[in-house]
């Protein structure tokens, strides 16, 4: 069945010029990628890949050089208003919220800034705050709160707007695991819950991995994955090996694996590698059968996303110039 586009961001362009060496910054050289309605999308990319200035741009705070971005068909930088009205961000997370006022006043706020009356936004306010659990916290100062609790209402507040999509800069980032693993199971009742369309920058593997179907991969600027999260992995899968051999690799055996394969570890007996291509198998035998290493066992490892997106990044460099880990 044919989804329905939701968002278009097609070929973006946006540099930079630094303010005191003038160079120019090439942050986003290019970028286009659908979002289909009631689907939460992971844009992922090392630091500096340009995710914040592609989010920026598709929320209307950033004005490209080049490109479109299109939300229901209506042009962001024409037609402002109206394509903007279905969306809520979460940028930098807790710099959303008012400090100096309790949660309750936050988000009461927020909801009159949508346009909600104070009676009718009440209820909400209410559901939001227990399911966030922040119930018992509705008369302390924002400021007073932790980051995980002020990253927590910073989303509660994106939720209070009821937009169609949600836009959420690295939902995680800075939080302990406990409580990163509860703003995760947070957005996933969401996504169960209502058919909300969300978009999450992230460097949280597991946010990707458990939250995520699709994901959009930037590096240097340019999308270089767009691809379900779960073929991802499958597509890893079936190239990432470990190999028990009969007797450790000599010298020159390490040298040549640690120069035709860019993800390998070797332990002992035990050679653990991911191929680029799955046709590298055979140069990996060659380099095995030169000297009559034996074979006892090989395995498929399973991966996990961590690794699909290591990689990934990692095709984008000359080959063999990557670095390696042993
Ligand atoms: N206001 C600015 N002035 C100059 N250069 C900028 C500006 N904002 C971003 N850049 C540069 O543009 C590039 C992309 O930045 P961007 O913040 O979009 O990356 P990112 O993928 O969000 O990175 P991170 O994960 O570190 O937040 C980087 O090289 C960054 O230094």
């Amino acid at each position: 069945m044919e989804r329905e586009t939701i968002i278009e961001v097609k070929d973006i362009v946006k540099s930079y010029k630094k303010r005191k060496s003038k160079e120019i910054v090439h942050a986003v050289k290019g970028v286009s990628f659908n979002v289909y309605k009631g689907e939460i999308l992971g844009l992922l990319g090392p630091n500096g890949a340009g995710k914040t200035t592609t989010i920026k741009t598709i929320c209307g705070l950033l004005k490209q050089n080049e490109g479109s971005v299109y939300i229901n068909g209506q042009n962001v930088q024409d037609n402002r208003l109206k394509a903007l009205r279905h969306i809520s961000a979460v940028l930098e997370g807790n710099r959303n919220l008012y400090w100096r006022h309790t949660v309750q006043e936050n988000m009461e706020y927020f909801a009159g800034n949508r346009g909600r009356g104070r009676k009718d936004a009440q209820e909400d306010i209410g559901k939001l705050l227990t399911q966030f659990r922040l119930l018992d916290k509705k008369n302390e100062l924002v400021s007073s709160l932790s980051r995980g609790m002020q990253q927590k209402l910073a989303i509660a507040v994106a939720m209070l707007a009821d937009s169609e999509v949600i836009l959420l800069d690295e939902p995680t980032l800075g939080l302990d695991v406990e409580t990163g693993y509860e703003v995760r199971e947070l957005l996933k009742d969401i996504v169960r819950d209502q058919e909300k369309t969300i978009i999450i920058s992230t460097h949280d593997m597991p946010v990707v991995q458990d939250l995520c179907e699709r994901t959009v991969i930037i590096n240097e600027g340019k999308v270089i994955a767009d691809e379900k999260v779960s073929r991802l992995i499958d597509l890893f899968e079936t190239r990432a090996y470990s190999i028990k051999l009969g007797e450790p690799l000599s010298e020159l055996q390490q040298q040549a694996v640690k120069h035709t394969f860019p993800i390998y570890q070797i332990h002992d007996d035990q050679l653990d590698v991911t191929l680029e291509q799955e046709d590298d198998i055979y140069e990996l035998m060659d380099i095995l059968k030169k000297e009559k290493t034996r074979i006892e066992k090989i395995d498929r490892t399973t991966v996990d996303f961590e690794q699909v997106f290591m990689e990934l990044v990692r095709e984008e460099e000359p080959r063999h110039a990557a670095s390696t880990s042993n």
